[in-house]
């Protein structure tokens, strides 16, 4: 079962091609993450997933839907978490709630029911009566997710959900996403600037200039850049350098952390380098590939958080109602 298919998508501004030619396929019931650098036209594709921006050209389809041709039906089966915040501070978190279940339709009794549910779900409970204004910015972000899933949507869209919080707060953000996932079958389709956020993910794409570039589980995105990187620290470093390049045919580039070299498999060399390249080897040390690798094979950019970027979501069009 497939949630989102996009195929050939563009959205141009003006001349500015921001999504350009994406094609995207995220199955049902699965969390996903979608990566890339500023500019990347995640947000973009964001916005037209949820039907806030028509496409340019090309198809979207969402929860079986198309996301220009039947934008009502699409917007009934989603929920939106935008990047920057649209509480009401001088509301309640459960008076908050209600104002949404308002502009969803539902009945006094449903909303009542949602937005209790919605308040247990996401650990919040004991606040409800609490206005929003004294709230942590994790509690905030819980709260902002308990009202994109006040309708019980089929498919929850979220911008950077955890930009701005502590570690902490991000793990439980993702706890509760994973939760929302296993116990309630929801599609989870997340933007992040965050690598080790995307290990939370079943599948990951990352895109660059409005394309996607490569797409897989997380395993399998690091199982194709297949190199183990191997930090050696010699008794004199200099010489086991040329030495790697002699008898090894392998380039070591120094760094504070030793030698790093990359290799296919480092349980075979690194018993070999020990013995065989006559320089005594004094540590090493052995790390598979991470997301990271993964990022800078694909987009020769490392990625990082809080650089200024393009419009958030929230200012692309005047939200679901
Ligand atoms: N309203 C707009 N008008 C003109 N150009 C825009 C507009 N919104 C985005 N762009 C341009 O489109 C491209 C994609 O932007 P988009 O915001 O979708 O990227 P992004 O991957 O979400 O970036 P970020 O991670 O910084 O939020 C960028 O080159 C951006 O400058």
């Amino acid at each position: 079962m497939t949630a989102i298919r996009a195929a050939g998508l563009y959205a141009y501004y003006g001349t500015t091609a921001a999504v350009n030619g994406l094609d995207l396929t995220v199955p049902t019931g699965s969390v996903f993450g979608f990566l890339g650098p500023n500019g990347a036209g995640k947000t973009t594709t964001i916005a037209m997933l949820t039907t806030l921006l028509p496409p340019t050209a090309g198809r979207a389809e969402v929860a079986g839907f198309d996301v220009a041709g039947q934008a009502a039906e699409v917007r009934r089966r989603i929920g939106i978490v935008f990047q920057e915040s649209t509480l009401d501070l001088d509301l309640t978190a459960a008076e908050n709630l209600r104002f949404q279940a308002g502009l969803c339709g539902l009945s006094r009794q449903a909303a009542r029911g949602a937005v209790s549910a919605m308040l247990d779900l996401m650990d919040l409970s004991a606040r409800g009566a609490t206005p929003v204004r004294h709230f942590s910015t994790g509690m905030r972000r819980r709260l902002e997710i308990a009202r994109g899933l006040l309708a019980g949507p089929q498919i929850l869209f979220l911008d950077e959900p955890t930009t701005g919080l502590d570690a902490q707060t991000r793990a439980a953000v993702w706890d509760h996403l994973e939760r929302l996932r296993r116990e309630r079958g929801v599609t989870v389709f997340v933007t992040t600037h965050q690598l080790e956020e995307a290990e939370h993910c079943d599948r990951i794409a990352i895109a660059d200039r409005g394309k996607v570039i490569t797409e897989g589980t997380p395993a399998e995105l690091k199982s194709v850049i297949g190199a183990d990187l191997v930090a050696l620290r010699t008794e004199d470093d200099t010489r086991a350098r040329a030495a790697l390049a002699e008898r090894f045919s392998l380039a070591a580039e120094p760094s504070p952390d030793g030698l790093l070299i990359r290799v296919a498999d480092a349980a075979t060399l690194v018993p070999r380098l020990c013995t065989g390249l006559g320089v005594t080897v004094r540590e090493v040390n052995v790390a598979p590939p991470t997301l990271d690798d993964v990022y800078l094979h694909h987009t020769g950019l490392a990625i990082r958080e809080g650089e200024t970027g393009p419009p958030a979501l929230g200012d692309l069009g005047e939200g679901l109602r």
